[in-house]
């Protein structure tokens, strides 16, 4: 469904050019949970943001369905980390979900349902009627994915959207996804520094280095597609799997940045 062909990304020009990402080639299916993660600074947000169509790649080309992505689809939603940006503080929770209803030209009546389920769906029914300045930062996170959710976009692109909610809410999230995934064909790219949150939701987690970054390992998550917060999680093979993924990245870690010449010592730690 996208596909990502030797993607890289350069910033700023001649001295000051950046290169963040080097020649990423990946396919991701329909349907499929696709997790990146990475060092902090490794360019997640910047694949993200080109798989979006929100940035143009310095070379390398991402399609969706066979088509090159030169703007966001009208088949994509993307819930970005700065959330509270995407919401405009002038109009009411409600409004704010429907907008892209009404952009797509949904009708009044089958808007209005969908923009109460997906309220419904993320705890929001209650804060309908405010406006998002009146929310805390957790809220307005999950106006924002209650917005893409109602939407519901063929590829649903996401950027740490958990960040800042409080961990029974997230892990609420977390199963919301899992079951809208399983109740249509939605695929999900998604963004996380939470190393059992990657495999505990995903199909497939792609680790990618920095400086510039590359995927370095796509680890296939072989667990039951039934998942449950506790007892996936007890399982041997999500252990398992969560050591890999994080050892894959603390090596990256630890690992002397490319051209640096030298073993950084102040590199950033990744936390879990
Ligand atoms: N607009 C920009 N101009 C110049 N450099 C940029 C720009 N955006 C990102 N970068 C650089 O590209 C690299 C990758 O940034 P990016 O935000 O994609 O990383 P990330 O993995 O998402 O980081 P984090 O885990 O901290 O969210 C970083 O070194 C960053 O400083």
């Amino acid at each position: 469904m996208l596909r990502v062909t030797q993607l890289s990304k350069t910033y700023g020009e001649g001295r000051n050019a950046f290169q963040a990402l080097a020649d990423i080639t990946v396919e991701i299916g329909r349907n499929e949970f696709f997790t990146i993660v990475g060092p902090s600074g490794a360019g997640k947000t910047t694949l993200l943001r080109c798989l979006a169509g929100l940035q143009p790649p310095t070379s390398g080309t991402v399609e969706f369905e066979g088509r090159v992505v030169d703007g966001v689809p009208r088949e994509f939603a993307v819930v970005l980390q700065d959330y509270s940006r995407s919401l405009f503080p002038w109009f009411t929770v409600e409004r704010n979900v429907a907008l892209p209803l009404r952009a797509a030209g949904v009708p009044a009546a089958e808007a209005r349902t969908r923009v109460a389920e997906a309220l419904e769906q993320v705890g929001l029914t209650a804060a309908a009627r405010k406006h998002p300045w009146q929310l805390s930062g957790g809220m307005q996170q999950r106006v924002a994915i209650a917005r893409a959710i109602a939407y519901r976009p063929a590829v649903l692109i996401m950027d740490e959207p958990f960040a800042s909610v409080d961990a029974q809410t997230r892990a609420d999230l977390e199963d919301l996804l899992l079951q809208i995934r399983n109740e249509s064909d939605m695929t999900l790219v998604f963004v996380t520094h939470d190393v059992d949150e990657a495999v505990y939701l995903s199909d497939r987690v792609a680790v990618i280095s920095k400086s510039p970054s590359r995927i370095t390992t796509i680890v296939d998550i072989d667990l039951p597609p039934e998942r449950d917060q506790l007892s996936t999680k007890e399982l041997p093979r999500f252990s398992a799997l969560r050591s890999q993924v994080f050892a894959e990245i603390r090596d990256l870690v630890r690992a002397p940045v490319a051209g640096a010449g030298t073993t950084d010592q102040h590199q950033p730690e990744y936390t879990i």
